[in-house]
């Protein structure tokens, strides 16, 4: 359904083409804060980068209902966002000819005519601008413990970062358009970026998720586990293919000897490992390490160059290809989402395991 969450839960509305998108917030204890100005940073953070992103620009301004003199009531939250610049001609012709990666087929066949199929409907990633004022509005619960979600981009396309960071020094991909953590890896992103968009492709990429100060026994097992509900989370957005925990598959190739994480006291008398190969994650409850997971997104499914699909119609193969307006590459907006969709599930696990509220 379109509700995330137990004892907070975000419910979403709305579509890519409807006059409004937004979300109902409900669950969250009476005096959190809410800070428009912080919603606001990260809302920028998703908007699409000019002369790479799509050209569909809105102004993503976050109407708020639901608090009071900078704080929540105790009453649910009402975040909306106008949809003004919307260009549904683009789209009416993928009804019979669906799109190859988008969710078009599945979609038609699922609400055959009533599907609203202008600009991917319910499926665009347009639906993550209130998922993001959402994640801001939870950092408000978060920041009190002094938990953080940072996150950057480490890969797009054939460009890696696979240098190793302080999670305090993800910060600095947020003044950086693409997310990376640096101008020299932000310069090579951009190129490989534009090469697909000049051959008019697109182009995946890897973003790397970071928590810190996550109390060590957070998480609900047997199946509300830590990971869990954050990989649900994330695969929620659309466009992610994969979520990967510390050392992830690469964990499949090495033994016991090398892949746990041995303790060590610190000398602040705090429990340490000297690796973090599970991510921060141990029996589905944070370890007390840092929470460490990369996203993979997939290329954008819309692209110029001609592609093979059906005319559902007439019955034949034909062929597709997409004009309109879109992002070449996901990934660096989808960074900001990646941190809301963490902040949410941390949020929600802190009041069901009794740490706030
Ligand atoms: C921030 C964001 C922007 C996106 N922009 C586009 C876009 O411009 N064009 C497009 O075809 N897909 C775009 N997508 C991805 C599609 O929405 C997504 O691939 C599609 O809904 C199918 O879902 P799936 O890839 O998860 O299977 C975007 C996703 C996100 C998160
Ligand atoms: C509008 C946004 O991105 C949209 C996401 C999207 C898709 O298929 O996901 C397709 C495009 O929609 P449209 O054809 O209406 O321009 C993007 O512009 C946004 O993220 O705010």
């Amino acid at each position: 359904m379109n509700t995330i969450g137990s004892a907070v839960r975000v419910t979403l509305f709305g579509a890519s083409h409807d006059s409004r998108i937004g979300c109902v917030i409900d669950g969250i204890p009476a005096g959190t804060p809410v800070d428009t100005a912080k919603i606001e940073a990260d809302l920028a953070l998703r908007k699409p980068v000019p002369g790479i992103g799509t050209p569909r620009v809105e102004a993503d301004a976050p109407e708020i209902s639901g608090v009071v003199n900078g704080c929540t009531t105790g009453a649910p939250l009402m975040i909306t966002f106008a949809n003004t610049n919307t260009k549904s001609s683009d789209y009416e012709a993928l009804r019979k000819m669906p799109r190859p990666g988008h969710a078009d087929y599945p979609a038609v066949c699922k609400y055959g005519a009533s599907h609203d199929i202008r600009g991917g409907g319910m499926f665009s990633g347009r639906m993550t601008t209130p998922l993001v004022a959402a994640g801001a509005v939870m950092r408000g619960i978060l920041e009190p413990l002094e938990i953080t979600v940072g996150s950057y981009v480490s890969r797009i396309g054939r460009v890696e970062d696979t240098a190793e960071y302080a999670p305090a020094a993800l910060s600095a991909s947020r003044t950086n358009s693409l997310r990376a953590m640096s101008e020299e890896l932000e310069g090579l992103m951009r190129e490989e970026i534009l090469a697909a968009k000049a051959d008019g492709d697109s182009v995946g990429g890897v973003v790397r998720c970071m928590g810190t100060g996550l109390p060590a026994g957070l998480g609900e097992p047997f199946f509300d586990t830590l990971d869990g509900e954050i990989a649900k989370a994330v695969f929620a957005i659309p466009g992610v293919k994969g979520v990967m925990f510390g050392a992830g598959f690469a964990a499949a190739a090495s033994r016991g000897s090398e892949n746990n994480d041995f303790y060590r006291m610190g000398g602040d008398g705090a429990v340490q490992t000297l690796t973090n190969h599970a991510g921060g994650v141990l029996g589905g409850m944070a370890s007390g390490q840092t929470l460490d997971f990369s996203v993979a997104f997939k290329p954008t499914p819309s692209i110029a160059r001609p592609q093979q699909t059906v005319n559902l119609e007439e019955r034949t193969d034909a062929e597709l290809s997409v004009h309109g307006r879109h992002d070449p590459c996901i990934a660096n907006r989808g960074a900001i989402v990646v941190e809301a969709m963490t902040a949410l599930v941390i949020a929600d696990l802190l009041i069901r395991g009794g740490y706030y509220g």
